[in-house]
């Protein structure tokens, strides 16, 4: 079986095309088309309940849509068995979800080095002593999730999704247990990742100040994209937030 679709055009790292997503009797993606630029930097913005953690569970793998296509590159996600997709997100995706997902039985550096691991790939040791240092956890590489603050545990999952440098990087609320300071550090991190060396970004947020650090917002409504705000700011996002 062939695994992968050739699409016209993989200058973009992530297209879905016409994606319903239903559970029951509810629809939380209803009929979405977009694609992600390679190296862009995207938020996901909408009110509680319009779909963003849907459309990102989607868009990544997590989840299979009840119809529609997504492609990474040029791989359709759809044909992919469960062994192969599993692959695949571990390759080529970094992932930081809410609720963190890290192993409760080991240290931080064992936490942030397990995806090389399962991967089977060397760790860069200059890019993790940068990274664990840029997000703040570098004193803590021996402590356990569970002698870390919330804010602390979500530092460790950036760090985690950064330190393979992923082909795509899909971020549900990275900051939202930061403070103002290290939220700031973690968006400039992710902002990077875009610019430097071209990952792609897909950030789900709340808050129009981290929202500003994309190159174009994407409002999510009862499960539709409405809208897209390009070169955003914060006074922008908030603007468009308000008549959403
Ligand atoms: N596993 C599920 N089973 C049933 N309904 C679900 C499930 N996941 C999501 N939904 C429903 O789909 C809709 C979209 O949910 P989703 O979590 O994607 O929204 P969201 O915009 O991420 O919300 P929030 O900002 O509150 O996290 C909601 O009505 C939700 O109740």
């Amino acid at each position: 079986m062939t695994a992968s679709a050739t699409l016209p055009d993989t200058a973009y790292a992530v297209t879905l095309e016409r994606v319903t997503k239903t559970y029951g009797p509810v629809t939380a993606l209803d009929n979405v088309s977009w694609a992600f630029p390679r190296g862009s930097f995207t938020a996901i913005m909408g009110a509680s309940g319009s779909g963003k953690s849907t459309f990102l569970h989607c868009a990544s793998g997590l989840d299979r849509p009840t119809s529609g296509t997504v492609h990474l590159g040029a791989t359709e996600l759809g044909r992919l068995r469960e062994t192969q997709l599993t692959r695949l997100r571990r390759d080529r995706i970094g992932f930081v979800f809410q609720g963190y997902n890290l192993v409760p039985t080991m240290n931080v550096r064992r936490n942030v080095t397990l995806p090389m691991f399962l991967g089977g790939k060397k760790p860069d040791g200059r890019w993790f002593d940068e990274v664990v240092h840029r997000v703040g956890i570098a004193e803590r590489l021996g402590h356990r999730p569970d002698q870390l603050s919330g804010g602390q545990q979500q530092r460790v999952a950036v760090a985690r999704a950064l330190v393979t440098r992923p082909e795509i990087v899909f971020a549900d609320e990275p900051t939202a247990a930061l403070d103002p300071n290290t939220a700031a550090h973690v968006l400039r991190l992710l902002r990077e990742a875009a610019d430097r060396t071209g990952q792609t970004v897909v950030l789900v947020t709340h808050d129009p100040a981290a929202a500003a650090f994309a190159d174009s917002v994407v409002f999510l409504s009862a499960g539709r994209i409405v809208d897209e705000l390009v070169a955003p700011t914060s006074a922008t996002v908030l603007k468009r937030w308000e008549t959403l």
